[in-house]
């Protein structure tokens, strides 16, 4: 695993970088998309460098990591609706090139497994960003999930309701209940990782995502098996990392020829 300690404007043009040199090489290749705010500055990135410098995602599928079940089909909180509005309608994908997780089926099981053979017919994520709950969730996959887990209806914590409020007018009675995410072995299938954390509120779970015992109970421990996993985070995001200094040792003395 690979940890970046940076300024957030940095850590968007470092995540920007990755998924520019992925779709440059590789048009038709896969990316993964995450709602949240941590995303959000490497959308605006992107968008700006498909204005400016003519990135393309013409020929590039996208899947998504979430959705919240039940949300009507025109909620601009649905992950539908925010993905369309924060990246998707900003750049050139083809339509229906960006997929998620169907909250609204009648036969939500079916719906599930049909997401994950979509998937796998796409031929698997080659990059996936993702965020990070301060439950150590990713996707939705609060405390307690199986680290081996496929996409799948789950039950929100009051934590993440009430993280999640701030987007429903404050008001937690709003947040949906349920979801459907993909589970930590699907996020586990994608090629690279690419995890954003900002924040003072996020420090604990990105220590406990790079340096404490992998556990369902931080779900985002399962990180620590993946072979090429990224995660950026600020100073305050960064604050409780005991080896933060090898970190940025590390990451100053990079060799130029690596990449991420
Ligand atoms: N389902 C999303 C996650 O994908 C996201 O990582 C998390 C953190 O959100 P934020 O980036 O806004 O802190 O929130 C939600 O629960």
């Amino acid at each position: 695993m690979e940890i970046v300690i940076a300024p957030a404007e940095e850590l968007a043009r470092i995540a920007a970088d990755a998924i520019e040199g992925l779709v440059r090489s590789k048009p038709e290749a896969v990316i993964g998309l995450a709602t949240g705010s941590s995303p959000l500055k490497v959308y605006d990135e992107l968008a700006r460098r498909h204005t400016q410098d003519g990135l393309s995602f013409a020929q590039t599928r996208a899947f998504m990591l979430d959705e919240y079940v039940g949300l009507p089909a025109e909620h601009p909180e649905r992950y539908r609706n925010v993905i369309e509005t924060e990246i998707a309608s900003r750049v050139d994908f083809a339509p229906d090139a960006v997929q998620g997780p169907d909250g609204l089926a009648d036969d939500l099981p079916a719906a599930c497994a049909a997401y994950e053979q979509a998937i796998v017919d796409a031929g698997g994520v080659d990059l996936q960003i993702l965020g990070i709950g301060t439950d150590g969730h990713i996707a939705f996959n609060e405390p307690g999930s199986s680290l081996a887990s496929r996409t799948r209806i789950k039950t929100l914590t009051a934590q993440t309701r009430e993280d999640n409020a701030r987007f429903f007018d404050d008001d937690i009675e709003q947040v949906p209940r349920h979801c459907l995410t993909q589970g930590l072995a699907t996020i586990m299938s994608a090629k690279h990782l690419v995890l954003l954390a900002t924040g003072k509120g996020k420090a604990e779970a990105v220590h406990q995502l790079a340096e404490g015992a992998i556990s369902a109970l931080w779900p985002a421990t399962v990180m620590q098996l993946h072979p090429h996993a990224t995660v950026l985070v600020d100073d305050a995001a960064a604050s409780r990392l005991q080896l933060a200094d090898y970190y940025r040792q590390t990451y100053a003395s990079k060799p130029g020829w690596q990449g991420l």
